[in-house]
């Protein structure tokens, strides 16, 4: 659905637009019809991806504020001059390994953004809000085909294994909260499974700081060639081939359900499955293709993809894994109108082609400097 055609289109505030996910959700934005603005504080991003959106939509970025979200002032001034009529709010730290060494850090940062972003909403009287959730609130999944296990449902039990899924469930708690005590609110936590893959220009995509934490992000680095192998975590996991199984999600289509999200937002919520009269809106939706793949299934796809075998060494297992983890999809679906389109193929191609054409990322990149 694209944005209603008026003199002016509606603006979005999109936080940590600059980065991963952000970039590809502001570029989407763009074409269906929405100015956005952006504020970020490139902890984990370059503004060069946002000039690459640009180049690739032939839109500006309304506004772009290099701040972080806690900046009170910064974002009350955003708010005035734009008036933006939904947020998106994709800012936050996301390692999961530094969240249980600086547990404080991650609190503050991830849920001390949140609240002053919310605060500053309800002072400009603006209710509409997308929260970038993450699969990880479901914890360590029940096994397939017992109640609140494998597909999950948006209804199975919570529970964090990290400071960072904390924050992430802690954040979620709050704007169900938010959602009771005024009816005003329209909040959908969008729970995302894997997100991989880039945007098929091959212009913009996943630029980690350092050694990959993910899957995908490090095989592609291995098949660029600036890793040496793959490290596999565990191949004694009862999945059928003995590696983890996740629900990997092409961005650009994690991109398109921002955009079904905010248009569901902005119609005031038809059919809202958890709302109570009197009371407004707060959905958790998951954003996932309903199918896992193996570790040892994406090598081999995106051996595919980049044309050569990629090397890779059995390791322990990392602590907290999970054996599978994919979702049900049906309620975005239902709600939003929205399901995955890109297939795993796709998502190997399009990550190979960022890749392959920005081997160091942002940083340096082929025929762009
Ligand atoms: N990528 C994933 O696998 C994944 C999965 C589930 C959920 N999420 C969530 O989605 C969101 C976006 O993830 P991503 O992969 O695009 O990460 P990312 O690090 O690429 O993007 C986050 C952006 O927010 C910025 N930022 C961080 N803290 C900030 C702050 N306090 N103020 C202003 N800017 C700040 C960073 O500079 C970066 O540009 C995060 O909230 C993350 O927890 C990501
Ligand atoms: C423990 C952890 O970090 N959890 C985060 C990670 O979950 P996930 O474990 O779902 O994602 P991931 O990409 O880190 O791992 C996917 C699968 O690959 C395996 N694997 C991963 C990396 C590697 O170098 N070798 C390898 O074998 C891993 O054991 C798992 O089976 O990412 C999610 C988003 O996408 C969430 O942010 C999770 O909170």
């Amino acid at each position: 659905m694209t944005a209603s055609k008026s003199s002016r289109p509606p603006v979005v505030l999109v936080t940590g637009g600059a980065g991963y996910i952000g970039s590809h959700t502001c570029l989407a934005l763009q074409e269906a019809g929405y100015d956005i603005v952006v504020i970020d504080d490139l902890s984990n991003s370059s503004p060069e991806s946002l000039s690459r959106v640009e180049q690739l939509t032939g839109k500006k970025v309304l506004d772009f504020v290099h701040s972080d979200v806690r900046n009170e002032q910064a974002l009350d001034a955003l708010f005035q001059k734009h008036k933006p009529v939904a947020v998106i709010h994709f800012a936050g730290l996301k390692a999961v390994g530094e969240s249980v060494r600086l547990p404080l850090m991650y609190y503050d940062a991830n849920i001390g953004s949140t609240v002053a972003l919310l605060n500053c909403m309800i002072k400009h009287e603006c209710f509409n809000f997308v929260f970038s959730s993450s699969a990880t609130v479901y914890g360590n999944p029940g096994p397939a085909g017992t109640p609140g296990g494998l597909p999950l449902r948006e209804c199975a039990p919570l529970g964090a294994l990290n400071p960072y899924g904390q924050t992430k469930l802690a954040i979620e708690h709050m704007l169900r909260d938010l959602a009771c005590a005024d009816e005003r609110w329209r909040i959908t936590l969008l729970r995302y499974f894997n997100p991989c893959g880039a945007h098929p220009s091959g212009r913009i995509g996943e630029d980690p700081q350092g050694i990959p934490n993910n899957l995908m992000p490090y095989v592609s680095q291995v098949a660029v060639g600036v890793l040496p192998h793959i490290n596999v975590f565990g191949n004694d996991y009862s999945t059928p081939d003995g590696t983890g199984v996740r629900d990997y999600i092409h961005v650009c289509d994690l991109a398109a359900g921002h955009v079904s999200a905010l248009a569901w937002l902005l119609k005031g919520c038809p059919a809202p499955a958890d709302a109570a009269p009197g009371t407004g809106t707060c959905q958790a939706i998951n954003l996932g293709t309903g199918v896992g793949y193996s570790v040892l299934e994406m090598i081999a796809a995106m051996e595919k993809a980049c044309g050569r075998k990629l090397a890779y060494k059995i390791t322990d297992r990392r602590p907290g894994d999970a054996d599978a983890v994919y979702s049900d999809a049906s309620l975005a679906l239902a709600l939003l109108g929205w399901k995955a389109e890109l297939d795993l193929e796709r998502m190997c191609q399009d990550l190979w082609n960022w890749q392959h054409n920005n081997p160091h990322g942002y940083a340096v990149t082929k025929g762009s400097q």
